[in-house]
């Protein structure tokens, strides 16, 4: 069975009585154990499918249509409370600014322990000892020392490793990476994106990497979906996607990457006809759905 079966979903905000669609028919599967990439420009509707799946859509967005399954049991009818208790047990998110997942407040002890008691009902001492060994899996060299301070005192990298170690301490089915290494330098980005994938393969977690980044994708993902006005325009195995794509919007995004390997390539914006082609369709399907 598929850890994440993600249905015709259908996402709109409602403001001042007018409602805008921003997810329109979503479908997307991640078997366990595999790195599904979600890619697509600004605004392409990524965070609202990472928000939607963790329950977290902003207060005047909700799900107007179709299922969100979590290993066959649907997210979306779930109520609040059940939702809190698969959320961090089960279903994990990374997210872009490390610094806004910790409480700044807490020594990383407090948030790590607090966790594995409230999740895994762990005794103090008991937890505190899984934080250090959470903290070495992370690879934090002195995890002693890290464990007294706060997320102010520690880099945005070594942050960025605490909320994996979070992330990762209840060996949740699911993660749901939105932009994890975005805020980062890029040799920090490198380690954390490696480190990621060697916890992933280690736990067995299956992962919905969110990004922007091509590069990344293809160095990480088992396949990927191309998103674009909150509709999948193409999905594949990452291989495929990348040596034939077959939607010219997915070739126009490739040749938009800056490729780290091939700089003298250059850049190419995806041509505005197919950005016009693709929202003439998108509002031929708004008014199709409306009527
Ligand atoms: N709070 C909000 N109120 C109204 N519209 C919103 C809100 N948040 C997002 N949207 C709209 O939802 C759509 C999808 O946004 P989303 O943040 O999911 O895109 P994205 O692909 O993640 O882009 P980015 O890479 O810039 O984060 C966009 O058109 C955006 O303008």
């Amino acid at each position: 069975m598929n850890v994440l079966d993600i249905q015709n979903l259908h996402v709109a905000f409602t403001q001042r009585g007018r409602v805008t669609p921003v997810l329109r028919g979503i479908d997307l599967s991640i078997e366990p154990g595999r790195i599904c990439g979600l890619v697509g420009e600004s605004g392409g509707g990524k965070t609202m499918v990472g928000k939607a799946i963790t329950g977290i859509l902003p207060e005047d967005a909700r799900v107007t249509a179709g299922r969100i399954l979590f290993k066959g049991q649907n997210l979306v009818d779930l109520a609040d409370k059940e939702r809190r208790q698969l959320l961090g047990r089960s279903i994990a998110m990374i997210l872009q600014q490390p610094t806004t997942a910790l409480n700044p407040v807490l020594r990383i002890e407090t948030q790590i322990v607090e966790v594995l008691q409230r999740q895994m009902g762990l005794a103090h001492q008991a937890a505190r000892a899984r934080a250090l060994d959470l903290l070495n899996t992370v690879q934090i060299r002195a995890p002693e020392r890290v464990l007294r301070q706060y997320p102010h005192e520690l880099s945005g990298g070594m942050c960025q490793r605490v909320v994996i170690a979070i992330a990762f301490s209840c060996q949740p089915a699911l993660i749901v990476a939105d932009e994890p290494t975005t805020a980062l330098d890029v040799t920090v980005q490198f380690e954390i994106l490696r480190l990621l994938k060697i916890l992933q393969r280690d736990f067995g977690t299956a992962v919905l990497f969110i990004t922007h980044d091509l590069g990344v994708v293809a160095n990480l993902c088992d396949r990927v979906s191309v998103i674009f006005g909150g509709r999948i325009i193409e999905e594949g195995q990452t291989a495929d996607i990348f040596t034939a794509p077959k939607h010219p919007y997915t070739s126009a995004l490739m040749a938009a990457s800056p490729r780290h390997d091939q700089p003298e390539k250059g850049l190419h914006p995806v041509p505005a006809q197919i950005v016009g082609q693709l929202w003439r369709e998108i509002e031929d399907y708004d008014r199709a759905r409306s009527s």
